[in-house]
């Protein structure tokens, strides 16, 4: 009884309806608003209501978020592993190894993502970079189509389309109809997926009239083909030799080959199955492909609303390529630039691509604070107490715009916080995050494994930015960033990702 007492007491939301509770508020393209209500209504620590009556717990209170992500990480476990793995339902199956043997999975991983690998991989960064400039360049020279051109670039499945006309892949994890399964993933999914085999899963869902559900389907469908086809043409050039893995796009550099060579180093004990490496290629394209593009493209957008900012940036990293008879940076020079650091760390804070985590209890618990709160019965709560089976959302965004740790201006888009000290409150508030006091990448075992992988986006637009200007279009106040899984913009009322941004040469 002691244990819902103390979510009982909690302040938040009411709750609209005893099947959905909060979830529709809390999980749409345009829940923004409700988010920031949340955090100006009710602080870091806030009861809200799951579907069919569940507990719910919003947090973005350190000492709080510490417990859940990090140091009680095995009682908050993700509901069945990382989101892909609830594409397991769908019958592919191969997609959910992640969630179910994730610590051997992690520890093969790890190394995969070493600093001395992301070195490695600057140069092929620059090639495919080169190769987006210079196909910008000649379009530029054709007409204002190239209005389109980032949306498709930073949000597309490569930037090889670029120079074709071929468009964006249609399945992305940032669409609304995702946003819409996870009302599903996170409460029915986990169960359904226990039922019979993979295969009349499968079956069951194809005589489901229901399109997001098909659309989820055909996108693990789509990746698990890609995937499978890479993997096929990796491992026949391995069994070659170096030779013909020289040869392969990426000179056998690229994460998965590296992960492929680990693999065959490996113990038996620590060896993963063929199956796993499939999976592993499926789930990093899944993780890794939306947020990237999504934290591109909205950095670019802000270059072309802040003229300012965009100009120190151009000016930053045009000396320093003078300072190189104009070569390419490697990495560590790269990383040295201050204020392309300084552009890139405010846009990951300020507008994290995934602005939620969530856990599920699995058994009864306690959730200290980092600061008392009041109850409704007027009592200090110093700590939660939850019961088994609350659902808790770790909100990214509210933790990184919490006014009280990153001061009054919390809210708005300054790059320059980064040149100075930070706020003592910050720094003394411990924030869990694996990344710069944020939890864009969240904390923990379940951090995200490519955060250093996804900062090489500074390659890209260091070249972008270089030679290329960014202003508003005419079509800029019809974009919409779209709450979603993963953000995305959009613009009227087509949901395809898409980012129209002017663009011209620099003098
Ligand atoms: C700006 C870009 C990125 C952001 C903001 C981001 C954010 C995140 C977040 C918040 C999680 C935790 C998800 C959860 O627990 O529900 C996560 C997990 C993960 N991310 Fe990223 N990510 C980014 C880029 C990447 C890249 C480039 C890769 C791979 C190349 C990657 C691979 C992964 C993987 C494999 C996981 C699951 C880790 C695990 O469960 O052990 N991410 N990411």
């Amino acid at each position: 009884l002691s244990c819902c007492v103390g979510l009982d007491n909690l302040p938040g939301p009411v709750s609209p309806s005893w099947l959905a509770g909060n979830f529709l508020q809390l999980f749409n393209p345009n829940a923004w608003k409700f988010h920031e209500f949340i955090a100006e209504t009710y602080g870091s620590v806030v009861r809200f209501h799951g579907p069919f009556g569940a507990n719910g717990l919003y947090i973005f209170d350190p000492k709080a978020m510490r417990t859940v992500l990090v140091t009680n990480e095995d009682v908050f476990e993700e509901n069945d592993g990382f989101i892909a793995s609830n594409l397991l339902v769908f019958g592919n199956g191969l997609l959910g190894t992640l969630g179910q043997h994730h610590r051997k999975q992690r520890k093969m991983l790890n190394p995969v993502f070493s600093a001395a690998h992301m070195r490695d991989m600057v140069p092929m960064f620059f090639e495919v970079s080169h190769k987006l400039e210079h196909a910008l360049r000649i379009r530029l020279q054709s007409g204002p189509q190239i209005q389109e051109l980032i949306g498709q670039a930073g949000l597309g499945y490569s930037f090889d389309p670029l120079t074709s006309e071929e468009s964006a892949h249609p399945y992305t994890l940032s669409s609304p109809a995702m946003m819409r399964m996870q009302f599903w993933i996170m409460n029915v999914l986990p169960s359904v997926s226990r039922i019979g085999p993979a295969s009349f899963r499968r079956c069951m869902l194809d005589l489901l009239p229901w399109k997001d559900a098909h659309h989820l389907r055909d996108m693990a469908d789509y990746m698990y083909s890609v995937a499978g086809e890479i993997f096929e043409s990796k491992k026949l050039a391995l069994e070659k030799g170096d030779e013909a893995v020289a040869q392969q796009i990426g000179s056998g550099k690229d994460l998965i080959s590296i992960l492929m060579k680990e693999n065959m180093k490996a113990s038996d004990e620590d060896r993963l199955e063929d199956s796993e490496l499939l999976a592993q290629m499926s789930s990093l394209t899944f993780a890794a492909m939306d947020t990237t593009s999504s934290a591109m493209a909205r950095l670019l957008h802000l270059l072309s609303k802040h003229p300012k900012v965009q100009k120190k940036l151009r000016q930053e990293i045009i000396e320093a390529k003078r300072q190189k008879d104009g070569q390419d940076f490697s990495h560590d020079e790269l990383v040295a630039l201050p204020y392309l650091d300084a552009v890139c760390r405010e846009t990951l804070r300020l507008y994290p691509p995934g602005s939620f985590v969530h856990r599920i209890a699995r058994q009864d618990a306690v959730i200290p604070l980092s600061k008392p709160i009041a109850g409704l019965d007027g009592t200090e709560m110093h700590e939660i107490d939850i019961p088994r089976g609350t659902i808790i959302l770790v909100s990214i965004l509210n933790a990184n715009r919490n006014p009280e740790l990153w001061g009054e201006d919390a809210n708005e888009w300054k790059p320059e916080r980064w040149l100075s000290p930070l706020p003592d409150a910050l720094v003394e508030a411990r924030v869990p995050g694996i990344y710069s006091h944020l939890m864009t990448f969240i904390a923990g075992g379940r951090s995200c494994i490519g955060f250093k992988f996804s900062q090489l986006e500074k390659v890209v637009i260091s070249l972008l930015v270089e030679s290329l200007k960014f202003s508003p279009s005419a079509k800029d106040s019809e974009i919409r960033w779209q709450f979603n899984g993963v953000t995305a913009p959009i613009v009227g009322k087509d949901n395809h990702p898409q980012l129209p941004i002017g663009i011209s040469l620099v003098d």
